[in-house]
Formats: structure tokens, sequence, C-alpha cells
């Protein structure tokens, strides 16, 4: 069978936000590669492959509606029995359940969901290696974890890859979990699993029951209430006191992470040696920020972009609400491996808020 690409990858999750902005970047710019898009798609994307539509009908991409939680006799046909059709020997590993708030109401769920996906990918990327030994020289398995699984850091402390994962919420418990069954499979089976673990990510296509997104919408919504003259209802909700920190990466700077560290893979792979297959890369930036001043930083672009001529103290769209159940203070990476890569964030947080602001409306 004469190949029409060079690579065939499997994408799953890639119609939620991170997925689709790395899909939106990669199909382009990548047309010697076909890729594959699994995707349950749940409501982060409202059940729908809204934010990758325009890469449908293009020659190097296929999507298909499945829950890999449960369909492990699918993907075992899609990566192992079927291979020699499919021929995919690449796997980028977004999907999951990935709201802190959602997994406090429905812990086994997460459990369910994020731990059982990850491990028949796993799973099935075992199985393959094992049925077609020549496939390991051009084998790479990228899993997408978070910083949450350190849990959080004291002021001045940074974890490095190496840390111990003490994850605090059901959510992060999951992704913790799925990076101690990969170094299984590591170990093991010699299974070629590179981690990313990255701080809070934004951008586009972002879930709005995240914080940006949600004070981008909620800042919308009085736009348009003010214009029409209608009782403001809605407000920007906090939790707790607001000074949980957070910092923050741009999801193009992640995408330029994860280009990169593919290139060193297949770097290893043409040198049969592991300086990155199997490694764990912490994939972070210096923009720390407590929630309450990120909300005011975001209105102050806001109205200098949209409405200038308005004078409005931002305490009166704002409003305290009951904390989580636990709320890690901050988290703050060591990412000096990434560095050593050649690796480095790129855009600024005030950048990427005014580009977010300034496509509202598209
Ligand atoms: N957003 C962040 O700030 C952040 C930071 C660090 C790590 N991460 C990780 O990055 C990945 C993507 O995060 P995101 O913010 O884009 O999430 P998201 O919730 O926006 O998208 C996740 C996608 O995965 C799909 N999915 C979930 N379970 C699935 C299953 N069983 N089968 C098929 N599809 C399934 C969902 O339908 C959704 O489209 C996740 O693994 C998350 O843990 C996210
Ligand atoms: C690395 C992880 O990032 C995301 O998880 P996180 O919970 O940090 O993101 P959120 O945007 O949900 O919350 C950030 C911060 O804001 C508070 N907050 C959120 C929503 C709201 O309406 N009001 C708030 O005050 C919240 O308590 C937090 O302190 C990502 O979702 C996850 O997948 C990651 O891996």
């Amino acid at each position: 069978m004469i190949d029409a690409f060079d690579q065939y990858l499997l994408v799953t999750g890639g119609a939620g936000f991170i997925g689709s902005c790395f899909l939106e970047n990669w199909v382009i710019k990548f047309s010697n590669i076909h890729f594959t898009c699994i995707d349950k798609l749940n409501y982060v994307s409202d059940h729908s492959t809204k934010y990758i539509s325009n890469l449908l009908k293009l020659p190097n991409f296929k999507f298909v509606q499945k829950d890999i939680a449960v369909e492990y006799e699918y993907l075992c046909g899609l990566l192992v029995e079927d291979y020699e059709n499919n021929r995919i020997t690449g796997i980028i590993n977004f999907a999951a359940e990935s709201s802190v708030d959602r997994s406090f109401s429905s812990p086994l769920d997460f459990t369910q969901n994020n731990i059982t996906s990850s491990h028949n990918l796993f799973e099935c990327a075992r199985l393959l290696l094992e049925k077609h030994p020549e496939v390991r020289n051009k084998f790479k398995f990228l899993h997408v974890s978070t910083d949450e699984v350190y849990g959080e850091q004291a002021l001045r402390e940074h974890v490095a890859e190496c840390s111990n994962l003490k994850p605090t919420n059901p959510y992060a418990a999951t992704k913790a979990a799925i990076d101690l069954i990969a170094q299984s499979y590591i170990y093991s089976f010699h299974l070629p699993i590179t981690i990313i673990r990255s701080n809070n990510v934004y951008g586009p296509n972002q879930n709005k029951e995240k914080l940006i997104p949600m004070v981008l919408d909620k800042l919308k919504q009085y736009e348009n209430q003010l214009k029409a003259k209608e009782p403001i209802t809605e407000k920007i909700t906090i939790h707790g006191n607001g000074t949980n920190k957070r910092t923050y990466i741009h999801v193009q700077d992640l995408i330029t992470a994860i280009e990169l560290l593919w290139m060193k893979m297949d770097d290893d792979l043409e040198s049969d040696s592991q300086k990155v297959l199997t490694q764990t890369y912490n994939i972070g930036t210096t923009y720390e920020i407590d929630n309450l001043s990120l909300v005011k930083y975001i209105c102050d672009i806001y109205f200098a972009q949209r409405l200038s001529s308005l004078d409005v103290d931002y305490n009166s769209l704002i409003t305290f609400v009951k904390d989580r159940n636990y709320n890690d203070s901050r988290y703050a990476l060591n990412f000096d491996k990434m560095t050593e890569l050649g690796w480095k964030p790129s855009i600024k947080m005030t950048d990427g808020i005014k580009q977010l602001v300034a496509n509202l409306d598209s």
C-alpha cells in the first residue's frame, strides 16, 4: 500500500479547547501528516465539532465521535488489528474531563472517564508494539497532563518534573493517576510515552466555565445589556476572596512547545536514543497573578478596547461566591528542561487578553 501521507497521527480530545487550537495549527501546517481526531463531544464544545468545523473536509483530517473510555474494542481495532490499513504511529492525548469544579460534584465520573480513557490508549499502544515490533522505531506518544498533579506550591517554591505528586482535587488526582500508570508502562513495557504538564492555558475556544473566558463572557453580557438598556443581571463570580493565584500560558505557546518536543522525539527515533522519549516536561511561564487582580486586569483591557467612554467601578460587576472544596493557592513550575531544549513562552499575557477581547465578536 502506498502511503498517501508521511505520518498518521491519532489526536484525542481534539474538539475541545487546547486540542482544537492544536489541530487548527497542525492540520494546516503539516499537510503531509494525516490526523484522526477522536472526541466524544461533551459540553465544552456544545456537543459539536464547532471548533474544528473548517478541518472536517480537509484531505488529511478525519473526525470520529467516540468515547475512548468505553470504546476499547474500537481503539484496539483502529490502532492494533487494522494497523496495516490505518498505520497510526503517533498519539497525542488531550482527552479528559478538565473542570476542577465539576470534579468535586462527580468524582467517580472523572475517575471512570479520565483514567480509563488514557489507560485504554496506553494498553492499545503496548499491544501495537508487541504485535508489530517494527513500528517501535517510529512510534511516538505524547500525553497531556497538568501542573495540578503536584498540588499547590508555597511562596517561592517551584516544582520540577521529579517532584512528588500531591493532587488536592479529584480532577488532579485522576491526572496524577494517569501519569503513574504511564510511568508503569514506560518501566514495564518500555512504552515511549512523553508527558507534558503545563500551567493554566488560555486562548480561543476555551469553555466559559474557566476563569478567563467566564470574565469575558460576563463583560460581553454587561455590554449587551447596557446597549439594550436592560437591567444588568450577570456578575463576575470570584471563588472565596480571590487571592488564589494561577500562572498562565497562551495556548499558542503550548503548541510551540509540543511541536519542539515532537521534533525532538523524531531525533530520538533516528538516533535510537531516549533523550526526550519517556521524559516528562513542565511547560510553564512566569505570568502569575491572583484571581481578583486578573479579573480587574481583564476589565481594564475590555473597557479600554470596547467601552472607553464609560467610567465603571469594577467592584459593581463582581460578586464573591463560595470557594471550592479546596482551592490550590498557586502553581509554580520549574520549566528549565524545556528552556534547555530552546523553548520559551513568547506571547505576553497583555497581548493574549487583548487578542481575545478583539476577537469576541468573531
Ligand atoms: N486548560 C488548561 O488550562 C489545561 C492545563 C493543563 C493541562 N490541561 C489538560 O489538557 C487537556 C485538554 O484540556 P482542555 O482545557 O482543552 O479540555 P477541554 O475540556 O476543553 O477539552 C477536552 C476534550 O476531551 C474530550 N474528551 C474527554 N473525555 C473523552 C473521552 N473519554 N473520549 C473522547 N473524548 C473525550 C471532550 O469531549 C473535550 O472535547 C486535558 O487533558 C487537560 O487535563 C488543560
Ligand atoms: C492547570 C489547570 O488549569 C485549569 O484549572 P483551574 O481550576 O486552575 O482553572 P479555572 O479557570 O477553573 O480556575 C482558575 C482560578 O479561578 C477561580 N475561579 C474560576 C471560575 C470562576 O467562575 N471563578 C473563580 O474565582 C478558581 O477557583 C481558580 O482559583 C484547567 O481547567 C485544568 O484543566 C488544568 O489542568
